[in-house]
């Protein structure tokens, strides 16, 4: 569990500023989901915590550790994050055991003999354990997301991110996959979510916070930004949004 920071961080995808200048803070812990529309910055945001893609400016602060620093090695610092993506991008060939395994077969050279105990854990904690030896074909959608999560789980990342993970799902599969975050939360995951979900975020999140052409618009518990309705600029945003 881990505590993440960002200041000022910036974006551009030739000369195009994406992300203008975020601040944001997720205690350890804590759940914070993001909002916005189509094209406001969200998978970019994570992509650039995740250290998929560099940023420009700015800084982003993993249990104090500047992680943004050019110099540093981005590989083992992006073992220590986890992002889930919208497409579960399991392999077809692999039963979902040997999808989990993967990584940390060949990243940290683990033998599938030791590992298994611990990722049989995984499979049972998630009430997937009498599906460890289907083909992901053999699998519901909400399945394969799930096993996508126990994929990036079995990495023991400090801080999970999660990229509009049931937007891809038939409406009957999202309350199984949004089961598995709470149940993540109950255990002290810190993690950063877009989603579309409202009342998922309404519920969970300890943290909204609201992204608008690459910027915040507005960032605190739901309580205070859902349900006040002094909040106008919220009401619009959603109205937006939505
Ligand atoms: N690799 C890239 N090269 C150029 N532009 C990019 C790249 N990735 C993202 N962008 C642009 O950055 C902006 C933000 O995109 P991003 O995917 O982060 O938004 P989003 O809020 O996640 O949207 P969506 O909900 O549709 O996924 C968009 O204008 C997009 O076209």
């Amino acid at each position: 569990m881990a505590k993440l920071e960002l200041r000022g961080v910036q974006k551009r995808f030739r000369g195009a500023d994406v992300l203008r200048g975020l601040d944001l803070s997720v205690d350890n812990g804590d759940m914070v989901c993001l909002i916005g529309a189509s094209g406001s910055g969200k998978s970019t945001l994570l992509r650039c915590i995740n250290l998929l893609d560099p940023i420009d400016d700015g800084e982003i602060r993993l249990d104090g550790q500047d992680i943004s620093a050019p110099e540093l090695d981005p590989q083992p610092v992006r073992q220590r994050i986890g992002l889930v993506f919208q497409s579960f991008n399991l392999f077809p060939h692999m039963t979902a055991e040997e999808n989990v395994m993967l990584a940390p077969r060949r990243i940290k050279r683990q033998g599938r003999e030791a590992l298994r105990p611990e990722i049989a854990a995984l499979f049972a904690r998630f009430g997937l354990d009498d599906r460890m030896g289907h083909y992901p074909d053999q699998l519901s959608g909400g399945q394969q997301q799930r096993v996508a999560i126990i994929r990036a789980l079995a990495m023991r990342p400090e801080i999970m991110l999660f990229d509009e993970i049931t937007s891809a799902l038939d409406p009957e599969l999202v309350g199984e996959v949004l089961d598995v975050l709470r149940q993540l939360k109950s255990e002290g995951m810190t993690m950063v979510m877009a989603t579309h979900e409202m009342s998922f975020a309404r519920e969970v999140a300890d943290k909204v916070c609201f992204l608008s052409d690459g910027h915040i618009l507005e960032q605190g518990p739901p309580a205070q930004l859902f349900e006040r309705p002094e909040h106008a600029r919220t009401a619009a945003f959603l109205r937006a949004v939505l």
